[in-house]
């Protein structure tokens, strides 16, 4: 599939694209002055194994990727037509300087405070809609596309297309708090409600927040029409035993295995 691809012309059975989010490398760099592990070379790496794009997550206080990541992957990512760059963060806060700067294929607003731990809500509709309307128009007129990290609530996808997104990301931490336990199914369910109020209302669905190896499977399998995931924390944790190459295989394995369950028994 062709993340490029407006998501309204993707069958519902397309294969979802993996973004890989760079996030946690950044955060490893930071901790000398020495560069290494290298974003690009992490870059590079990914999407040579096969992954269809990069995310990342600039947050004011830089304490993973910087502005200067976000410049360089740009450079970078023009030796990969095919390879989508998703940058996600508050359009309140540093995110449209960036969108403006770089024009990535999309930009992910996350309603993120300035010093967040990690992102855990997604927007409020339609109590946020008014204010999303302007920043959702700017963005397009760029040529980006936008999507809205958004909880599994049905009746809040109609709102966010009237805001004018083209995508919603679901948030998909309750759903991997919920794997394995005896909640999974009940929360599941609520993702395909809310994926099926998307898709009814003319949106893609993005997907992600701890998503893995074991969890992305049924995810894929039950939820429709998911165009892409982007995954970080457990994709780069599994990267430092398995290593990148290994690492992105085997996540694409789970993909498939969601669409194709004969071939990827293989
Ligand atoms: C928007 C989102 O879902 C987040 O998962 C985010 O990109 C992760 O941010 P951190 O890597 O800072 O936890
Ligand atoms: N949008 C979610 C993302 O980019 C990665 O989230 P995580 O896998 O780091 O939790």
């Amino acid at each position: 599939m062709n993340p490029l691809v407006a998501p309204e012309s993707q069958p519902r059975d397309a294969r979802t694209a993996l973004s890989v989010n760079l996030n946690k490398v950044a955060l490893l760099r930071n901790t000398r002055h020495l560069g290494i592990p290298s974003v690009i070379r992490a870059a590079e790496q990914v999407l040579n194994a096969g992954a269809q794009g990069i995310t990342v997550h600039p947050r004011p206080d830089e304490r993973h990727i910087r502005a200067e990541d976000v410049h360089a992957l740009a450079e970078f990512l023009k030796a990969w037509p095919q390879a989508e760059y998703n940058i996600e963060g508050n359009p309140f806060h540093n995110l449209i300087g960036f969108i403006e700067a770089v024009r990535p294929h999309q930009a992910t607003f996350v309603p993120d405070n300035v010093e967040q731990f990690t992102s855990d809500h997604g927007w409020n509709l339609p109590a946020d809609l008014e204010r999303l309307v302007p920043v959702i128009q700017q963005t397009k007129a760029l040529g980006v596309r936008v999507s809205l990290f958004m909880d599994p609530i049905p009746e809040a996808m109609a709102h966010a297309a009237q805001a004018g997104a083209d995508r919603v990301e679901l948030y998909t931490e309750a759903y991997a708090r919920a794997f394995g336990t005896a909640d999974e199914d009940a929360v599941l369910a609520q993702y395909v409600r809310a994926a099926e109020a998307a898709l009814a209302a003319g949106l893609g669905i993005n997907a992600g927040h701890d998503l893995n190896r074991d969890n992305l499977t049924r995810f894929l399998r039950e939820v429709p029409g998911v165009a892409e995931v982007s995954i970080g924390h457990a994709l780069i944790a599994d990267a430092l035993e398995l290593g990148y190459t290994e690492t992105v295989r085997d996540y694409q394995r789970c993909i498939q295995r969601a669409f194709a369950p004969e071939a990827a028994a293989r």
